[in-house]
């Protein structure tokens, strides 16, 4: 009898506590945000130019998680450090989804890609084939690749120093294309790279909230493309047609190589040996991740690594006691009668520090790649649905006073422990390359590529006072402005020869456009630059 009572007791008391648990998360508030339309919500309101200073805005006015619409979509920004490390690294498991856009995903045929696959197998496999490729192992079997477009940019550098960020873009992708296909990139009007880097762009235009109606409205994809207004359409055919023909181009040239064994070491060749299977039969899903997996290298890894670097040489150049403190310690361990190498790495810390610095100081990513979470969540005490978009505000978190003091200017020394003079700041790597399981998997590669160009460069030259296109200096202030217009556009633009390009807005940054002269440090040093080419 008494037992029964316990039983009756725990069922009355327990079933509405659950029940009570349960739609908790239902009755929560939404975070505080922008008042919105009826239907489109805050589709007005979403930012298109430098996204991250609009939110940082709202920050100011809703506090650190601001939540607006974008018609039905609910989009969650996070614009401190403690969100985006709670929800996107420690809640990973339910915060590494993308949100899937009828443009992007469907009509321009990105959504195979790594950076735009849902969380699930097919990412997980394209990952693994990064791991087994992109750990620091494997990249520094790539060195020669990146000694010898490294050492082409100094050469091209003392040629035409004008052409400052087309040579580092050449540089940049000599790497990226060469590590991909074992492809050596020619020096002007390369055939593959014409067919790559068509839809750079595109790619990251499409994957900001609110870019095309159509994400909100799907109907519209039945438009048909003749129809007036009908644009998008036409763009997307155009762009799926082209990612088809360049995947298949530079798959099908590995092959062959493979085939008649000159086959330089590559991503692709590599993957494919170690698969060991049938290679022409392209329906087989691993040879598909393979060659999806390569096709999002060049887009995700060129203009990121020539824009970081491009803003090394901007910072160093405004900041020259910088400079000289990196070249005594490269004098010191490398010597003047050899280039850094790779295996300098462990002994150059303050060059290491100034690798994180440039990282923190000039986001090339300010705000990631939008997120979204695959169930409801609760954050302090409000409420997160599952399937939200979160964008964290990369940009406020790496310049935030309270981890980064006077978090404008440019000082490797944050990233000194402080037992050996530095400040011991927080390390940028999360923020600056994504976050929790989406975190950029190409950031060994990216990283090595940009320490061995920065060595390389203060170890060859000096160079100050940067000037931009009217000939006017570029102080610190403005050194940290970006310029309109984001990286990808900035690439294309570069490699089309400045043809127009109207759709120049999106959510990545470069630094303003300028150009430095480079004055090599020695004579002795000039002529192992020159003698590095032959
Ligand atoms: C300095 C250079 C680079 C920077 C600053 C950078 C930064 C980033 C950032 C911020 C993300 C978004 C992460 C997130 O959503 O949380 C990302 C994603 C990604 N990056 Fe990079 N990246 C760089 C170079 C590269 C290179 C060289 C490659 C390829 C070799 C690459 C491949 C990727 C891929 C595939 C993703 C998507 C990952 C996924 O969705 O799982 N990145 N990168």
């Amino acid at each position: 009898m008494e037992l029964e009572r316990y039983l009756i007791y725990i069922v009355v008391c327990l079933v509405p506590t659950l029940f009570f648990y349960s739609t908790r998360k239902k009755h929560l508030p939404l975070p505080p945000g922008p008042k919105g339309l009826p239907i489109v919500g805050n589709w007005f309101q979403l930012p298109i130019n430098l996204p991250w200073e609009t939110y940082t805005k709202w920050s100011e006015e809703y506090g650190e998680i601001v939540h607006v619409k974008d018609f039905a979509r609910n989009v969650i920004i996070l614009n401190s450090w403690k969100s985006a490390y709670t929800l996107l690294e420690k809640r990973s498991s339910i915060y590494s989804g993308r949100p899937q856009y009828v443009m992007f995903h469907e009509l321009l045929g990105f959504g195979r890609t790594t950076p735009s696959l849902p969380y699930g197998d097919t990412w997980r496999k394209h990952r693994k084939l990064y791991n087994q490729q992109m750990h620091k192992g494997a990249i520094s079997q790539f060195g020669s690749l990146q000694y010898e477009a490294i050492h082409e940019l100094l050469r091209n550098l003392l040629d035409s120093p004008l052409d400052l960020a087309q040579h580092v873009i050449h540089m940049s992708a000599s790497i990226v294309v060469g590590f991909t296909y074992g492809y050596k990139l020619q020096a002007k009007n390369d055939p593959l790279l014409k067919a790559i880097s068509g839809n750079s762009e595109l790619f990251i235009q499409a994957s900001r909230p609110g870019a095309f109606l159509v994400d909100n409205l799907p109907i519209l994809k039945y438009v048909p493309a003749w129809f007036p207004g009908a644009n998008f359409k036409r763009i997307a055919a155009a762009a799926r047609e082209r990612g088809d023909h360049s995947r298949d181009m530079t798959f099908k040239q590995v092959k062959l190589q493979l085939a008649l064994g000159n086959a330089l070491p590559s991503f692709v060749g590599r993957s494919l040996v170690e698969l060991g299977k049938d290679l022409d039969d392209e329906s087989d899903e691993d040879i598909d991740a393979i060659k999806r997996v390569a096709g999002g290298i060049f887009g995700a890894g060129t203009p990121t690594t020539a824009i970081t670097v491009l803003s090394f040489i901007l910072a160093v150049a405004v900041y020259p006691d910088c400079m000289k403190k990196a070249q005594a310690e490269i004098d010191l361990v490398v010597g003047s009668s050899r280039l850094p190498e790779l295996g300098d790495r462990a002994a150059l810390p303050y060059l290491g520090a100034m690798l994180k610095e440039v990282l923190r100081w000039f986001p090339v990513v300010p705000t990631a790649l939008p997120h979204a979470t695959t169930a409801d969540d609760v954050y302090e005490g409000y409420r997160i649905p599952a399937g939200s978009v979160i964008i964290p505000n990369s940009w406020k978190i790496l310049h935030d006073p309270e981890s980064y003091a006077d978090p404008y200017t440019f000082r490797p020394e944050r990233f000194i422990p402080e037992e050996n003079g530095g400040t011991s700041e927080r390390d940028p790597t999360i923020g600056s390359f994504g976050y929790g399981r989406r975190i950029c998997s190409g950031k060994n590669l990216a990283e090595a590529t940009v320490w061995l160009t920065m060595a390389t460069l203060l170890s060859a030259f000096r160079w100050t006072n940067p000037v931009d296109r009217t000939g006017k200096t570029i102080d610190r202030i403005r050194a940290t402005q970006p310029a309109p217009g984001g990286s990808a556009w900035y690439c294309t633009f570069s490699f089309s020869n400045r043809k127009t390009n109207t759709h120049h807005k999106n959510a990545s940054s470069r630094p303003q456009d300028f150009t430095v002269q480079f004055i090599p440090r020695s004579k002795k040093l000039e002529a192992i630059i020159n003698q590095s080419g032959s």
